[in-house]
């Protein structure tokens, strides 16, 4: 990993300060050694690909040639990964990703093709649907998205107004886009990559509205690329990120499909018309849960990049004095740097082992789907909602907040900052935007403490509620274990008020609707607090399971790491803690000399502990974060790549700036 040329002597330091087993911690959250020996194995076939090496760097080509040089470097890859499926096995959606951002340092256009399209018709498809379409969609004889979003509507889903009329005669269905609003607006890689969109839209049998469905359109000409009959295609321009997505919108015009192109795993439509519904309507929106699962594992690794490029930068960079007539001090040795970003790495290990329980769980219920039984779908769906706006939003934070920790130098392209912040940022919206999730889960919080009222017995995320009903007597203690008691308490108590809230707008003679939206500030602080204590507790348990099979070191800094995680939300919450647990204000106090300490126990082992999140220097493409730590080298000989540094005077001196000084002597 390390580069030919010399390592900088502070990072030299660093590493050998470590007091754990950096190859142990990455197999540990990687989810097991066998993933990091896979990914390591394609890097190296990937890093070696010359063709995937850019001359000049992205940010200098114009929005058009960067597209264009995405998808070469996307068909490259696509061959690479089909090539290794074959030889090896098929790499998981992870891999690809985190390997893909070597190449094409945005995303990637197939990104909807390979994360929703594939996932769409593996899970919405009926047998015979999956025999068609998955071998031309993995071989990418079919290329496509997930065209969901309209200009007028991406939340309110049952709003959609694109139209699948069923025609009984010709056992068609025929799409239509009624209204500019109706037009899709966003899918990744529509604007001028895929041929073929699943499309959601409303569906129509004899004047009859059925609501929501998922369609397999094609709607480009496979040989010629061109547009089909009746389709409007294009792509929606420049974004804070996201740029070589190629996010596109689309509008129909009267275009037939075969009846068998709607996707028929939940319901169906027969050929004389006849609407069979499927065991929950909600199925159809199956993929976006899988996706808000994913988020929470894409949240871990930007936080990781992230944290790698701005711990590695706060070993080399040198800035005041602690003390007169000493050296500059390592801003690494700042507590307030280390308060920075110590939470990065901490935030990182709780969201990928949060990932870990998150995805066992949506395996389980893909499981009892199978067999009828949908029991846990709710509990999941909330799980999946508030765990996505948290870890996409905290990700977003923090990412920001190790971009300021590099100061000036962290707002440089060249540090890759800018763009991860651009990723993260972006998660927040998609895949269901923020509050709206945290609203979603709230809906089922409210029904929980109902439930806990009445006695019933809770789905586990939510059994907390049942304990904070009874007295709570027991005085504070400042172990990690009461600490996450403590934040379920805090979450009790949000509920609660937030359910009370509800109560009085009702009797006060609102409408329920109406108290729902007067409440629901209150009722995204509930869904927030939830998350949190879920994530504390999943954090805690999941580390000691791991911890008993680690060395004594790795043990020891997953230790710390959690401690860290769960004693820095119990101090920014504070406030909450003092109103609804027994917390005091001498508690208080020792929870923050335990916090210096943790920093002070983490401060060694800071530079191994990013080591270990074992992301290439390919991947970083950072200036201030590559392994060597040649920062100030790479700042200038990227700075020297810029095409205002080929020419010693640039043409608009004598074409505007000379003229112009000239004119102003006068
Ligand atoms: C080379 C690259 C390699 C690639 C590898 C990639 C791998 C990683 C993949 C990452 C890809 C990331 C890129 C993604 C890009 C963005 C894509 C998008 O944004 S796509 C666009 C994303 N767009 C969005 O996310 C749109 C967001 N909007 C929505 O999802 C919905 O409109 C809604 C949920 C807000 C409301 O829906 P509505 O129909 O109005 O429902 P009501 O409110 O009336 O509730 C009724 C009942 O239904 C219940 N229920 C609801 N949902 C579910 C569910 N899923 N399940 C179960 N239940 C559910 C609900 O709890 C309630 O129950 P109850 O209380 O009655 O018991
Ligand atoms: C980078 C990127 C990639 C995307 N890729 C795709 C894609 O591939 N395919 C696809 O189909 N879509 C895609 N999308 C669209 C995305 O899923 C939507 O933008 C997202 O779901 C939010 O919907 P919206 O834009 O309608 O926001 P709006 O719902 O209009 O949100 C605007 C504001 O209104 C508030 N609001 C809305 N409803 C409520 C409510 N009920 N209660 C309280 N507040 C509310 C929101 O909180 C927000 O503050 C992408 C978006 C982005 C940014």
């Amino acid at each position: 990993m390390a580069s030919a040329l010399k390592v900088n002597k502070d990072l030299v330091r660093e590493r050998q300060k470590c007091t754990f087993d950096v190859k142990e911690l990455t197999y540990i959250w990687e989810g097991g050694r066998e993933f990091t020996e896979e990914r390591q194995r394609y890097e190296n076939i990937v890093y070696s690909v010359k063709e995937l090496q850019d001359e000049v760097p992205e940010l200098y080509l114009s929005h058009k040639e960067r597209y264009e040089s995405s998808i070469r470097k996307a068909c490259i890859l696509q061959r690479l990964q089909n090539e290794y499926g074959k030889k090896h096995k098929v790499l998981n959606t992870r891999t690809i990703r985190l390997v893909g951002y070597g190449a094409i340092r945005d995303i990637s256009p197939f990104l909807l093709h390979n994360g929703m399209f594939i996932q769409t018709i593996e899970g919405q498809g009926t047998p015979e649907q999956q025999a068609e379409w998955m071998p031309k969609a993995q071989a990418m004889q079919i290329i496509g998205t997930y065209a969901q979003t309209e200009l007028g509507h991406g939340t309110f889903l049952r709003g959609l107004e694109t139209t699948a009329t069923y025609d009984v005669k010709t056992e068609e269905f025929i799409l239509n886009s009624p209204t500019l609003t109706s037009h899709k607006w966003w899918p990744g890689g529509l604007g001028t990559t895929v041929n073929h969109c699943i499309v959601a839209a409303q569906l129509y049998i004899n004047g009859k509205k059925h609501g929501i469905h998922l369609f397999m359109v094609q709607i480009r000409d496979l040989e010629t690329h061109m547009p089909l009959p009746g389709i409007n295609v294009g792509e929606i321009g420049p974004k804070l990120g996201f740029q070589t997505a190629n996010n596109g919108f689309l509008g129909f015009k009267n275009v037939r499909i075969p009846r068998k192109n709607m996707l028929m795993k939940n319901n169906q439509v027969l050929n004389d018309g006849t609407y069979v519904k499927g065991m929950n309507e909600k199925l159809t929106y199956g993929t976006m849960v899988l996706v808000r699962v994913s988020i929470v594992s894409d949240a871990a690794n930007v936080i990781a990049r992230a944290a790698t490029i701005a711990v590695r930068y706060a070993a080399v960079r040198h800035q005041s004095q602690l003390k007169a007539n000493e050296p500059e001090v390592q801003i690494l040795d700042y507590l307030t740097q280390q308060h920075k970003l110590f939470i990065a790495i901490a935030t990182s290990h709780a969201f990928s082992t949060t990932y870990g329980w998150l995805y066992k769980a949506y395996l389980q219920v893909v499981e009892d789907l199978g067999k009828g039984k949908q029991d846990h779908l709710p509990e999941l769906h909330a799980l999946s909602c508030c765990l996505k706006a948290t870890c996409s939003r905290d990700s977003a934070a923090i990412v920001e907040q190790c971009r300021l920790a590099c100061g000036g130098h962290g707002y440089m392209a060249s540090s890759s900052l800018p763009i991860v912040y651009g990723l993260a940022t972006a998660s927040v919206t998609y895949e269901g935007e923020h509050t709206v999730l945290l609203l979603q889960t709230a809906r089922y919080l409210m029904k929980a403490w109902q439930m806990a009222l009445q006695g019933k017995v809770l789905a586990p995320s939510v059994s907390y509620l049942v304990d904070s009903l009874k007295s709570n007597k027991q005085s504070w203690q400042n172990t990690p274990e009461f600490i996450v008691k403590g934040f379920q308490h805090v979450a009790a108590g949000k509920i609660k008020d937030a359910f009370h809230a509800i109560q009085k707008h009702v009797k006060a003679g609102k409408d329920y609707e109406d108290a729902w939206n007067l409440a629901s500030v209150q009722l995204i602080k509930a869904s927030e607090a939830h998350s949190r204590a879920i994530l504390c507790d999943v954090f805690w348990r999941g580390t000691i399971i791991k911890s008993s099979t680690a060395s004594p070191g790795v043990a020891a800094v997953l230790d710390h790491l959690v401690q860290l995680y769960i004693v820095y939300w119990a101090l920014e919450t504070v406030g909450d803690l003092l109103l609804y647990s027994n917390i005091t204000k001498e508690d208080i106090a020792v929870l923050k000399v335990k916090y210096e300490e943790l920093l002070a126990l983490i401060r060694p082992n800071a530079v191994g502990l990013v080591d270990a999140f074992d992301i290439r220097d390919e991947v970083l493409n950072s200036t201030l974060g590559s392994y060597d730590g040649r920062v100030y080298e790479r700042l200038m000989e990227e700075a020297m790549k810029s095409p205002l540094n080929q020419e010693p005077v640039n043409q608009s001196f004598h074409k505007y700036l000379k003229p112009f000084m000239k004119r102003a002597k006068l």
